[in-house]
């Protein structure tokens, strides 16, 4: 009885829907009928009421695998453009079933990262990076909430304590000090690369726990294998754990990328450990001469707050934060650094232009960062090189915490994000000869640095903006004024540097070049 009323029921719900002659095909038996009718109201009522999304275009994805083999090999910022140029600003592919949209315009980009930045804060971490950072607790893949609103914080406040109390200056001037003397040494053309690393090294290092090594230390060593192990990890592409973890996950196959990065990242947080427990043996509140002495007096801070924020800020997350300050200032910086000595050696004059400009400031003294006002030329030059050598070009993935619409698409709450920063450096449309190294461009006619231009974001913007972005700059600027400043630097003889970057696997990195220096005074 109560079935039949049942059914009466749902008749007349769906009378719209579907005809009568429909009901009268049902089968006899009772059982028969409650589970055909119950599934198929149930799969109407999906399809009726289930929310209707208007995702954006895209390529078509194979079974399985999505879109992922269209971004295996070659340069994935340009693959990125060319996509938009078929199927406009927001487009979406797909890596597995993993659905991700990406941002090619100034306008969208905007649209995310600063009008919707609580909804497109979140980060899309991934497998190698849960199982590694601690469930991904770190500031770089933190999930976007109260824990890594404290961490960033807390950071924040100790990279602003390095830069304005002037240990930044003594830093920079040591490593650069020791980076010439080291390059002095060569007696034949050497790769530049590995200098660069040094030099960032010694800084960054100098930062998060007080340490400087010389060119041959093993410690200096080490960490130049690992860091050169890890850039040929991420080199290789998308892992596939990122994207289909559950083999990983059930113990069944882990691929070799995954297996070397689990490796590097506990080595280097082991490496990181032992500096911690080192520092909290000795530690004295109110001492804080780097990163983790100012993380430890947090620690103390967070604790006598009361209990609230005490599991955000647990022993691991002194190491973690450390780990991503120094894995992110050292491979952007070093990286960027060796962008810069390919592009001032391979277009004429440059070089020449940087030495008159710190020559003119400097009077043969250390320079600091107060000088960077004046050495607007060298400041161009390495905006200019931001602009074209893409440490980040696409960002890091963001993921949206709920449904959001973005350039006039839905957008579902989980999609993953990418913001092609590479797409702004590049577009003809807003930069004259934009294939051409001119760092002019960012100078206003007295020669000062001119407003930074709109399309002009390798630091990204908005919420997860680049922590270590003032940071960066400032060292960055230093650095190079400091090398031309005291080295002549030129290809190695009978060679030139081809400015045209390589593609090692899918990352853009300069052609191997070598060089000679010589003092210069
Ligand atoms: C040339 C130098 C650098 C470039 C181009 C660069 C670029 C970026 C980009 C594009 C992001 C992602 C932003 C987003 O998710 O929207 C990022 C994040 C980050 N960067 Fe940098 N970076 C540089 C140097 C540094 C340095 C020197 C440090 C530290 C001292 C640093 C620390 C971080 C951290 C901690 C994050 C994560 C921020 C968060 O998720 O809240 N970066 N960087």
């Amino acid at each position: 009885m109560v079935f039949e009323e049942s059914l009466e029921y749902v008749k007349e719900l769906f009378a719209k829907y579907i005809p009568d002659k429909v009901w009268e095909l049902l089968p006899k038996s009772k059982i028969t009928k409650a589970l055909l009718v119950g599934v198929s109201a149930g799969f109407l009522a999906y399809m009726i009421f289930k929310k209707r999304y208007k995702l954006p275009p895209g390529p078509r994805g194979w079974p399985i695998v999505g879109n992922t083999i269209l971004f295996s090999e070659g340069n994935l910022p340009k693959i990125c453009t060319d996509l938009a140029r078929k199927y406009g600003p927001v487009y979406m592919i797909y890596f597995g079933r993993e659905r991700c949209v990406i941002l090619n315009n100034l306008e969208v980009i905007n649209e995310a990262l600063l009008k919707k930045g609580a909804q497109t804060s979140d980060r899309f971490s991934g497998y190698a990076m849960d199982i590694t950072l601690h469930n991904s607790e770190d500031i770089i893949f933190g999930s976007y909430g109260t824990g890594w609103k404290l961490r960033r914080k807390v950071a924040a406040r100790a990279l602003r304590l390095f830069m304005v109390r002037g240990r930044l200056n003594e830093k920079i001037q040591l490593a650069v000090s020791m980076t010439v003397e080291a390059m002095l040494k060569e007696k034949e053309p050497f790769d530049p690369k590995p200098y660069m690393f040094y030099t960032t090294l010694n800084i960054i290092a100098g930062f998060c726990f007080s340490a400087s090594y010389e060119y041959d230390d093993p410690k200096y060593l080490e960490f130049l294998k690992l860091m050169n192990e890890q850039a040929s990890v991420s080199s290789k592409g998308i892992m596939f754990e990122n994207i289909c973890s559950t083999f990983a996950r059930l113990g069944i196959y882990k691929t070799e990328s995954c297996r070397k990065f689990e490796s590097l990242v506990g080595r280097i947080l082991v490496l990181i450990g032992e500096h911690v427990e080192q520092h909290r043996a000795n530690f004295k509140s109110g001492e804080v001469n780097d990163l983790i002495d100012s993380l430890l007096e947090a620690e103390r801070e967070i604790a006598s707050e009361g209990e609230e924020n005490m599991a955000y800020f647990q022993p691991i997350h002194i190491s973690l934060i450390v780990f991503d300050i120094f894995l992110a200032g050292n491979e952007t910086s070093r990286s960027t650094l060796l962008w810069a000595m390919m592009f001032i050696l391979g277009v004429p004059n440059v070089q020449k232009k940087i030495q008159e400009e710190v020559d003119s400031v400097s009077g043969g003294r250390f320079l600091t960062t107060d000088d960077r006002k004046h050495l607007a030329y060298t400041d161009a030059v390495l905006h200019e090189v931001m602009r074209l050598g893409p440490v980040a070009p696409l960002g890091v993935g963001h993921r949206v915490s709920c449904d959001v619409t973005l350039g006039g698409y839905d957008i579902p709450k989980g999609t993953m994000m990418l913001t092609n920063l590479w797409a702004l450096h590049v577009d003809p449309d807003f930069w004259p000869d934009v294939d051409q190294f001119k760092p002019e461009r960012f100078l206003n006619e007295d020669g000062k640095m001119a407003p930074k231009p709109d399309n002009w974001l390798p630091f990204s913007a908005g919420r997860r903006v680049c922590l270590g972005e003032p940071l960066a700059k400032a060292e960055l600027h230093l650095i190079l004024a400091g090398l031309f400043q005291q080295l002549e630097f030129a290809p190695a003889p009978g060679t030139s540097v081809d400015i045209e970057p390589d593609i090692k696997g899918v990352a853009l990195v300069p052609k191997p070049f070598k060089v000679v220096v010589k003092k210069r005074y």
